[in-house]
């Protein structure tokens, strides 16, 4: 099964207003998916209805062929779609391994001799997951002490040890600095291919570093699909975009 994510026709009315009007799009495994568009064009509450935060009024979500659609969120969590921000899992009082232990071992409350117990497997993906996210330097500081950057890797390598099958990323470098924007490129980028990821994100130069496939949304809808090449020629989307800069 190649289809990871398939969104059907999805909707929600707010009372008459469709924030999200039957969308379409299917993401295939490893892929990486950036979803644009002008504010309120509906991406965030997107990945509202994926998640299952906000439950929609018509269409469906497939995650993997298994019908998510409108199940709590907790169990769309445990089917497997990670989102970044959606549930707290910085343990801020333990240090970056222990956080990655604990969600290794998916039992939060679990922290004496962790390690002990971890089987040769998670461990190891831990260890993959320390160097993808260069958190080396800090492991054995306590997540609370953590720049801003380095507690988004943190969050970020927390899904990809709990192998979350889709990861949701809702602008990822918001209130980063130019270094911790470029390194979380180099992240992303080595995520391609083993990961999915639909990743919503305005920061234009930050897409220009990552993007394959893009998905631009405008009130509510599907405006265009395609490689960014084919994206910023479409006179669709510079139409969109008039009166708000344009895509830059
Ligand atoms: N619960 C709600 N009830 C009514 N309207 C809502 C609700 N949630 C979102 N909206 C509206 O839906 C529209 C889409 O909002 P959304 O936040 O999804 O857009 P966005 O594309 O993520 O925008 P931005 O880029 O500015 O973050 C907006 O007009 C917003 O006001």
């Amino acid at each position: 099964m190649n289809e990871a994510l398939t969104i059907d026709g999805l909707t929600v009315d707010f009372g008459g207003f469709k924030a999200v009007d039957g969308f379409t799009t299917v993401v295939q495994k490893g892929e990486l998916r950036v979803i644009l568009g002008p504010n309120g064009a509906g991406k965030t509450t997107l990945m509202d209805l994926v998640s299952g935060k906000t439950a929609s009024t018509q269409g469906s979500v497939h995650l993997f062929g298994e019908n998510i659609t409108n199940r709590p969120e907790h169990i769309i969590a445990r089917h497997g779609i990670g989102r970044k921000f959606q549930i707290p899992s910085v343990f801020r009082d333990l240090t970056v391994r222990q956080n990655l232990e604990v969600a290794a071992s998916g039992e939060p409350g679990v922290f004496r001799n962790l390690r002990l117990h971890m089987v040769a497997e998670d461990r190891a993906r831990v260890e993959d997951v320390i160097a993808m996210t260069r958190l080396e330097p800090v492991l054995d500081t306590v997540a609370g002490e953590l720049s801003h950057g380095q507690m988004q890797w943190l969050e970020l390598g927390m899904l990809i040890t709990q192998q979350a099958k889709v990861i949701l990323l809702d602008e990822p470098t918001a209130g980063m600095t130019h270094a911790e924007t470029f390194r979380t490129a180099e992240i992303i980028n080595e995520m391609k291919g083993s990961h999915t990821i639909l990743v919503v994100e305005h920061d234009m130069a930050f897409v220009r570093k990552i993007a394959e496939r893009i998905t631009v949304m405008q009130m509510g809808k599907l405006l265009a699909e395609g490689p960014m090449e084919k994206i910023e020629t479409d006179p669709k989307v510079r139409e969109a975009y008039l009166g708000s800069g344009g895509i830059h």
